[in-house]
């Protein structure tokens, strides 16, 4: 594919660290490639654990200087590579869409999203503030210091390119730590891209480093090596929880933003047309590939056929294509092996006795594209109803009561994201109290933002991202004794 940009320089086909430019030392490299037709469209450096070792030492040599930046220089520094994130942010969403495949309207609200972060936390650099306590001694005197973790790794995913690195390295870099960054392997070039910008805005060598190649060998090196402090990771639980066994031995703080499976509840008493707004957003944005996605929409008997029929008729007039026809609604996902997982849970829904509304197989454009659809009377036999679908299916489920719908909502492993819709007031406190789960939309499809805490509980993971709250992650607390004789 011919990825025409007004500024092509931002496709590298190196990685960065330490401040140059660098390829693997025995020459290999990987392809990279556009999801909605396969064609090839880079090249990227399968590195090697030596060549992530220089990263990380290249990352640790530049902590100290960075460290001991003031908040304000720091800030400075990330407004600049915030002001040449959003200079170019055309190409960087030409970029994600060719090798994501998400509809270029949603690769560029993905740039503003991300690079929102570095705006927020360039300020949010000036406030990680200690405390003073009330000693118990009269002749002490008792602070609380924040300092830097110290090098940090990110390990991020191909479903958000951009926002997911900017929403571990702008607090980071915020904070006084550098990091070193493995994005997935099906979207390095967005990540190279940010470094090269980051390259532009004057961070130091070695503050922002990107390194690509195999998962096991970069990834491994960069969970295992002493000198970082932090693993901070966004991806599948499975993963996840490899990880959190790998950084065991070395105890470096962790951050795990992983799998959801959020309930979207619709109440009897749910304004019928904003409901199912915003079951469209909450469902089908990134086709269906978030971890913040619908994965279960439950809705009240008294209002499910209306329900069923409206989302149906809107899920219908979806355009699915390539992402970079603007009429485009419904991208590809990412894989095969993707459309493959999908076709996989509907099948066993439908052969457990859900019927298709909407949809129900591959999209007639063939490849990686599915078609957007809508499974009606699912029961929580299902597979779907308790693994992350991570594509364009809605599957509806009737509840008869309030304590109904919160059990279903619950019963599930994950607990990252619920929706739901109700004008109650009561209702809308004790529902929202009693979702098990880091996020709640009420009345809204789409919730994210860098200045509200975005994390999970159960098997979603641990740690907040985003918001005053991920300024934390990236900060320890020194309490220092201070005798005044
Ligand atoms: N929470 C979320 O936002 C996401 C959830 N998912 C869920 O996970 C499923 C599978 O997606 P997938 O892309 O395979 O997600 P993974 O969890 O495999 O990948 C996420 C990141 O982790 C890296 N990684 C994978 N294995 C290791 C390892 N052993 N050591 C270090 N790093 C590793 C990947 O690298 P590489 O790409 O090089 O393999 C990638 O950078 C999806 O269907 C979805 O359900 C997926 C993506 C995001
Ligand atoms: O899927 C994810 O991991 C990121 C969710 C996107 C968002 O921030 O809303």
């Amino acid at each position: 594919m011919n990825l025409t940009l007004q500024d092509p320089a931002l496709v590298r086909d190196h990685c960065y660290v330490g401040g140059r430019w660098v390829g693997a030392d025995n020459g290999a490299t990987l392809a990279v490639h556009n999801p909605a037709d396969g064609g090839e469209i880079g090249r990227v450096p399968a590195l090697g654990a030596a060549e992530t070792r220089r990263a990380v030492e290249a990352a640790a040599a530049a902590w100290p200087a960075w460290r001991d930046l003031t908040a304000a220089a720091r800030k400075e520094r990330l407004l600049r590579w915030h002001g040449v994130i959003q200079a170019h942010a055309d190409d960087l969403a030409r970029i994600m869409t060719a090798e994501c495949g998400k509809p270029l309207a949603e690769a560029r609200a993905e740039v503003a999203y991300g690079a929102g972060f570095v705006d927020w936390f360039a300020a949010e650099a000036e406030r990680a503030c200690g405390d003073t306590v009330p000693s118990p001694w009269p002749g002490r005197r008792i602070v609380v210091l924040k300092q830097p973790v110290g090098p940090c790794a990110a390990i991020t995913p191909w479903n958000f390119p951009l926002a997911m690195i900017t929403r571990k390295c702008a607090p980071a870099l915020a904070a006084g730590c550098t990091v070193v960054v493995k994005p997935a392997a099906e979207t390095p070039l967005t990540a190279l891209a940010l470094a090269k910008l980051a390259e532009r805005a004057g961070l130091p060598a070695g503050v922002f480093n990107v390194v690509t190649g195999p998962a096991q060998v970069v990834g491994g090196e960069l969970v295992r090596h002493p000198l970082i402090r932090k693993l901070s990771f966004t991806g599948s639980t499975a993963v996840g929880r490899q990880l959190m066994a790998q950084v065991a031995p070395s105890l470096k703080r962790l951050s795990l933003e992983l799998g959801g499976n959020a309930p979207f509840i619709v109440f009897e008493d749910a304004d019928p047309e904003a409901a199912v707004r915003g079951a469209l957003q909450a469902k089908f944005r990134n086709s269906g590939q978030t971890c913040v996605c619908a994965n279960r929409i439950f809705v009240h008997e008294a209002v499910y056929d209306a329900f069923a029929a409206g989302f149906s008729a809107e899920v219908a007039k979806l355009r699915v294509g390539d992402g970079f026809d603007p009429r485009t609604r419904v991208g590809p996902l990412i894989s095969a092996a993707a459309v493959a997982k999908v076709e996989r849970l509907v099948a066993d829904a439908v052969a457990k006795g859900a019927e298709i509304l909407v949809g129900g197989g591959r999209h007639p454009l063939g490849g990686n594209f599915y078609a957007p659809t809508v499974l009606a009377g699912v029961t929580p036999e299902m597979a779907l109803f308790r693994e992350e679908i991570f594509g364009p299916v809605a599957p509806l489920i009737p509840f008869r009561d309030e304590a109904e719908a919160i059990e279903l909502a619950n019963a599930t492993d994950y607990g990252l994201a619920g929706y739901f819709y109700s004008r109650d007031l009561g209702r809308v406190w004790r529902v929202a109290e009693a979702l098990e789960c880091g996020l709640v939309g009420v009345n809204a499809g789409v919730i994210s933002t860098p200045v509200a805490p975005f994390g999970g509980m159960k098997q979603s993971g641990f740690g907040r991202e985003g918001s005053k709250y991920g300024l934390e992650e990236y900060l320890e607390i020194k309490y220092v004794c201070l005798g005044l004789e």
